[in-house]
């Protein structure tokens, strides 16, 4: 019998078509695990003999006669199929176009940086996605998509000039110019030359000492960095010491000057490091009048120490203001009557730290003593009746002029003789000495946000490739949060990260939903190193930037660290003869005389031109050979390379500074062979480095907070870029997510919480008051300081008022930071 037209018409009953299984024996995952396959091979039995779908879940174990109906009807729409991976692939928002994202300043920002990937945009880590196996979301973005594009790329820079540019702060080398001539004693000439190696005067030197030995006018020494003004006002004060000693033997008044004649000199100083480096060369002269005495007296060291060495004697002082205001009053072995010699050194940053008051009641104790011992008529014979005071600073502006007010009198302006020096013929008189010196090679490097770190180590790496071309290096970095950072990164074994992240980008093909089998991947593999901030540790090895020859290490100093601490950092850091690399702030910018030192990385643009020139100008000192080199990111930071430019005149056209890219830096530092395989090899070894650092920090809670701690301060210390340049480092423009991930950091910068500090420093309305005031000042500002460096007519009363409210801002920044002690407030 056909049966053609035969309906077989039957339902399939409500518990299904197939037993539901029992699962007995085993313990209760096991249990778990087998009624989830038979639930799902149940599934898949049953779709494949109804033809329909069954719905996600609940899961059901049987299909019931509605569904058969249902087919009848025609087939529920259909969810269009999902991939596995599709909920880590697929983009959180809309992609935006390249070169937008810049423009957006909030946490969004790195929300924008997870989007599909292309072929265009990602090189090896597949697609910028969320990875939530660590727990929370984070964002792993893609190192070379999106990025700001350079504003000035194509204006071409002038070729680097070959030709021999003249020391300006080196030795004078006419045959004319010797210590001698200037009235320096032949014994102190004879102990320059062969205990110091210091054949000849710069003109610095030249000039201070010709006056100050002559006359007892007071005097304002102005000079560029590295040209010996250390020497320039201690000459003197030890010549005519030295002299008064001898005229005492001579009348047989006395023995001679001893300890107990009283106190002569005191040299004020900003920071402790410097003063101990005044103390340092001060001792290294006096070994030819061993009879006279120098000591220090400076925040941070134990008070009852220094009472004891004012009490036995003492005729030279170097202090810092604060510990000298104090030991005045309480201190009464302190006698200042004898004084005749008051050195302000550094005095722009003496009043830039708050110093004004501390100086008044010095100045004002040491004019009362004076005038008390006229009366008394026990001078000591041959003892100047009257006090010289000598004023040393960068710059005439401003607060200085006010320090000079409260200082000298009649002063005599000391600079450079102008017939020594034949640079320098365009610039304003004002800041004629203060210019970078004449023959310190200087460079910018364009860097986008997200590449600023493993460009950093890239450029570092290049640097001490070559053993011996470069030996010292200072890397300036705008707060100790981050100095704390960049340490704990080049002192740790990325190269094990970057194993770890090889496998685990291997496995991810094989199980990329796995997620509780990441978890365990990613305890395992982690290399856990060193704590971070382990405050002890100052100095340590740098695998990432040691080539196979030669050993490269890593040094960090900042405010924060104690004083035993800082001290012999750099004690360590001045002895190092091996290649050394030197992480710091501020507190390494000025006076300080640190040898060999071939390079300077201003990672973190300065807060002021002026902070730039003391912190370049730690290279190419006394007459040598220097490089220096400004990390700037695309756009509106670009601009700050004409205020580099007016530096120094050079011709028309100003100096010649040149330009680096970020993908020249990475292709010189990290293809190391010379010869890339293909054009995106350097782009592979430079996100292998930024996922290891990753890595390294994702490893520890505490590393992580370093890294948010150290971006936030980051972020705080931006704000802070004095008026007149905030235009060029304007934080509305700054992309935060792209930041964080020179910071290591995988998270939203809005989430970022790190605990008893800085709470969310990513959105606007998110922000703490103090970001959110300075961002709105800084805008303000932005447009003011526009104005005014187009508007050459600004007077110094405005300008003044600017500089005096940017320096407040830093000062609260400073505070707020935790950083009051960076200038080792005394
Ligand atoms: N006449 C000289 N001949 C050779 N070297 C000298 C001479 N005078 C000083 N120096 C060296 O020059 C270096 C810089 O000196 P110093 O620290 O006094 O400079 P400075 O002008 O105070 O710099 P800064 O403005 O950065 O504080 C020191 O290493 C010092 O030994």
């Amino acid at each position: 019998m056909a049966d053609d037209g035969m309906l077989l018409n039957f339902s399939i009953p409500d518990s299904g078509i197939l037993n539901k299984p029992q699962f007995k024996g085993g313990n209760w995952k096991q249990r778990q695990t087998a009624k989830k396959a038979a639930a799902h091979w149940h599934t898949k039995a049953t779709e494949r003999l109804t033809g329909v779908r069954a719905p996600k879940a609940p899961l059901p174990l049987s299909v019931n006669a509605t569904d058969v109906n249902r087919t009848e009807l025609g087939p529920r729409p259909e969810r269009p199929h999902r991939s596995p991976e599709y909920d880590n692939d697929r983009p959180a928002k809309r992609p935006r176009v390249s070169g937008d994202s810049h423009k957006k300043v909030d946490d969004d920002a790195s929300a924008a940086d997870f989007r599909p990937h292309t072929d265009a945009n990602v090189v090896k880590n597949p697609a910028a996605k969320q990875d939530t196996s660590k727990g929370g979301k984070q964002i792993i973005s893609s190192l070379f998509s999106f990025n700001p594009t350079s504003t000035t790329q194509t204006l071409s820079t002038k070729p680097a000039e070959d030709a021999p540019v003249e020391p300006s702060n080196a030795p004078l080398t006419s045959e004319l110019d010797t210590f001698t001539s200037l009235g320096i004693s032949p014994t102190l000439a004879a102990h320059l030359l062969k205990k110091m190696d210091l054949k000849a005067p710069t003109a610095i030197q030249k000039a201070a000492v010709t006056q100050l030995i002559k006359d007892d006018s007071d005097a304002f020494i102005q000079a560029e960095t590295g040209s010996g003004k250390t020497l320039a006002y201690l000459l003197p004060i030890v010549q005519r010491l030295m002299e008064l000693s001898a005229n005492m033997k001579k009348r047989k008044v006395d023995d001679s000057v001893s300890r107990d004649s009283g106190l002569f000199a005191i040299i004020l100083a900003p920071t402790r490091e410097l003063s101990k480096q005044i103390a340092h060369v001060l001792d290294n002269l006096l070994r030819c009048a061993h009879w006279l005495v120098a000591t220090t007296v400076i925040g941070g060291e134990k008070k009852k120490s220094e009472k004891a060495r004012l009490r036995k004697g003492i005729n030279i002082l170097v202090a810092t203001p604060g510990r000298l205001a104090d030991h005045l009053e309480h201190t009464k072995a302190l006698d200042v009557s004898n004084v005749r010699w008051l050195v302000l050194d550094e005095g722009d940053r003496l009043m830039e730290l708050g110093f004004e008051d501390e100086i008044q009641k010095i100045v004002g104790n040491l004019n009362l003593r004076m005038r008390a011992q006229k009366d008394e008529a026990s001078r000591i014979p041959g003892l100047p009746a009257k006090r010289t005071t000598v004023l040393c600073s960068a710059t005439m502006k401003l607060d200085v002029e006010r320090l000079g007010e409260i200082s000298l009198k009649d002063a005599v302006h000391i600079r450079s003789d102008p017939a020594d020096r034949t640079e320098n013929e365009g610039a304003d008189d004002e800041d004629q000495a203060f210019l970078a010196p004449a023959q310190l090679k200087q460079s910018y490097a364009v860097v986008a946000p997200k590449l600023r770190l493993v460009s950093l180590i890239s450029f570092l790496k290049r640097a001490f490739a070559r053993k011996g071309s470069v030996m010292k290096v200072i890397v300036f970095i705008s707060c100790a949060d981050s100095v704390d950072f960049h340490f704990d990164i080049l002192t740790s074994n990325l190269e094990e990260e970057k194993v770890a992240a090889k496998d685990d980008a291997k496995e991810d093909t094989k199980k990329e939903d796995d997620e509780e089998a990441n978890v365990k991947k990613s305890k395992k593999k982690s290399v856990v190193q060193s704590d971070p901030t382990k405050i002890a540790v100052t100095h340590a090895e740098s695998p990432s930037l040691s080539p196979h020859t030669h050993k490269v290490t890593t040094y960090r100093l900042h405010g924060s660290l104690p004083q035993s601490l800082r001290t012999s950092t750099l004690a360590h850091f001045t002895k190092n003869n091996e290649p050394a690399v030197l992480l710091a702030t501020d507190v390494a910018s000025r006076g300080l005389d640190l040898p060999n030192v071939d390079l300077v990385v201003e990672f973190d643009p300065a807060f002021a031109r002026e902070d730039h020139l003391h912190r370049i100008g730690r290279t190419a000192r006394a007459g040598r050979d220097g490089r220096a080199c400004i990390f700037l990111m695309p756009g509106c930071e670009e601009g700050y390379v004409d205020i580099l430019k007016t530096d120094r005149k050079d011709g028309e056209t100003g100096i010649h500074i040149g330009r680096q890219d970020a993908e020249e830096i990475l292709k010189k530092g990290l293809v190391t062979s010379g010869v890339m395989k293909d054009k995106t090899e350097y782009m592979e070894k430079a996100t292998d480095l930024q996922l290891a650092v990753e890595r390294w920090a994702l490893a520890s809670p505490a590393r992580l907070e370093s890294a948010r701690r150290a971006y936030q301060s980051h972020v705080r210390a931006y704000a802070t870029h004095v008026a007149a340049e905030r235009g060029y480092f304007d934080i509305k423009q700054l992309h935060l997510g792209h930041l964080a991930k020179a910071f290591a950091l995988r998270e939203r910068p809005s989430g970022m919480k790190v605990p008893g500090l800085r709470t969310g420093a990513g959105r606007e309305s998110k922000k703490p008051a103090k970001i959110r005031g300075a961002a709105t000042g800084a805008n303000k500002s932005a447009v003011a300081s526009k104005a005014a460096l187009e508007d050459t007519k600004v007077d110094d009363t405005e300008e003044a008022a600017k500089m005096r409210k940017a320096v407040r801002a830093r000062e609260k920044f400073m505070r707020h930071a935790g950083m009051a002690d960076e200038f080792n407030l005394g």
